[in-house]
C-alpha cells in the first residue's frame, strides 16, 4: 500500500494517527503532571498549602522617604513618583525583614515549599504583598493589572517567576481591565468571588470570570464599601465551610448568599485588630495570624474545631497589608 501512496496521503494518515483530543482537558491533574511537570493550581481557599509564592520586603523600600509627609492625613507619599506609606510611622526595614523571615520559616516548618518573586524594582514597596499581582486557579495563573500606578509593572516581576517555575498563565488582564489578587477568593471549588471598588473594576472581573467559566466555576462579583480596597480584608474561609467575617465590610447580600452556600460565619467585632481576617488557612481549620484577636474571637474559632498560630506581623501591616496579602499559594490540596 504504501509503495504506491502519494506523499500527501502518507503525511495525512500520520496526523490523523497522532492526534490528540482536547479532553481530558488542560487542568487535569494528569496532563498538568504529565506536561508542566506538576498539578498547579488552586480550587479553594483552606486545602493544606504545598507550595506558596512570597517576597521578601528588600532595597525597594528605599523609596520611602520619611521627609515625604502629608501632613493632611498623618501618612507619607510622593505623589509625582506615586509610591505612598500608609501608616503614620516607618519601621526599620530590618524589622519588615524579621518578621517575615519568621513567617516564611513558620510555613517551611509545615513543609511548604516557600518560593520568591525574581527582579522586584523600580521602588514597587508593595511588592511583598504578592497575593496582588496574580491569583491562581485551576492549573495555573491569571495575571492581574495593578490599580495604583506603584504596583503596576509588579505583574512582570510575577510573569518572569511563573516561567521560571513553569507554572502556567492561562490569562494576563488586559484592555482597561482592573483587578488585585486580594480580591478574589475561593468560597468552594464551584464558587469563587470578586470585590469590585477602587482597585478591582467590573471588566477585570470579567475576565477573570471568563477563565473560571471554562472550569466550570461561578463568578460572583459584589461591591466592597468606600474605598476599601481587597475582600480580604473582610472575608477569609478557613474551614471547608467556615468563614471569617468582617460584616461592616460586606455586603448583605452577600451575607445572604454565603449562608445559601451553607458557609458558617465567625464575625469579627470592633475590639478585634481587624488584621486578623487577612489571615492564612494553611489547612483546613488550621490558621496562621496576627496578634489581636478578642478571647470573644479566638473562644469563637475553637468552638468551631479551628486552630491557629499567632506571628507578630505589626511592622509588616504598617505597609499596608497582612499574612494574607503576603502570599500566594500556587499548590493546594483538593477538598
Ligand atoms: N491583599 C492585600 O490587601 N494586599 C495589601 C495591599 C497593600 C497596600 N495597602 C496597597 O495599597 O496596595
Amino acid at each position: 500500500m504504501t509503495d504506491s501512496a502519494p506523499p500527501g496521503w502518507i503525511y495525512n494518515e500520520t496526523v490523523r494517527m497522532f492526534a490528540t483530543p482536547g479532553d481530558p482537558p488542560f487542568e487535569s491533574r494528569d496532563e498538568l503532571v504529565r506536561h508542566w511537570g506538576r498539578a498547579w493550581g488552586v480550587d479553594n481557599d483552606v486545602g493544606a498549602i504545598r507550595s506558596i509564592l512570597m517576597h521578601r520586603p528588600g532595597p525597594e523600600m528605599a523609596v520611602v522617604d520619611p521627609a515625604k509627609r502629608i501632613e493632611s492625613i498623618g501618612s507619607f507619599g510622593d505623589l509625582e513618583k506615586g509610591w505612598y506609606f500608609q501608616s503614620d510611622s516607618v519601621p526599620p526595614l530590618s524589622e519588615m525583614q524579621e518578621q517575615h523571615d519568621a513567617f516564611v520559616a513558620a510555613l517551611k516548618a509545615r513543609g511548604v515549599e516557600v518560593h520568591f518573586v525574581d527582579g522586584v524594582d523600580g521602588g514597587r514597596l508593595k511588592s511583598c504583598y504578592t497575593r496582588d499581582p496574580l491569583i491562581m486557579v485551576k492549573g495555573g495563573a491569571i495575571v492581574c493589572r495593578m490599580g495604583t500606578r506603584i504596583r503596576r509593572g509588579e505583574e512582570l516581576a510575577v510573569t518572569r517567576t511563573l516561567a521560571r517555575l513553569g507554572i502556567p498563565i492561562l490569562r494576563t488582564l488586559s484592555g482597561s481591565a482592573l483587578m488585585e489578587g486580594g480580591s478574589f477568593a475561593w468560597i468552594n471549588p464551584k464558587t469563587a468571588v470578586i470585590g469590585c471598588g477602587i482597585r478591582v473594576n467590573r471588566e477585570g472581573a470579567e475576565q477573570v470570570a471568563e477563565v473560571l467559566r471554562r472550569q466550570g466555576v461561578e463568578l460572583l462579583a459584589i461591591d466592597l464599601v468606600g474605598y476599601d480596597i481587597h475582600i480580604d480584608g473582610s472575608f477569609l474561609m478557613i474551614d471547608r465551610d467556615l468563614a471569617l467575617v468582617d460584616p461592616f465590610g460586606l455586603p448583605f447580600s452577600f451575607l445572604e448568599k454565603l449562608k445559601d452556600l451553607r458557609i458558617r460565619t465567625i464575625e469579627i467585632t470592633p475590639a478585634d485588630n481587624k488584621w486578623i481576617i487577612n489571615s492564612l488557612a494553611v489547612a483546613p481549620g488550621e490558621l496562621i495570624m496576627p496578634e489581636g484577636a478578642t478571647n470573644r474571637t479566638l473562644d469563637s474559632l475553637a468552638a468551631h474545631g479551628v486552630r491557629w498560630t499567632v506571628l507578630p506581623y505589626a511592622a509588616m501591616q504598617l505597609n499596608g497589608g497582612g499574612i494574607h496579602c503576603s502570599t500566594t499559594p500556587l499548590i493546594r490540596d483538593e477538598i
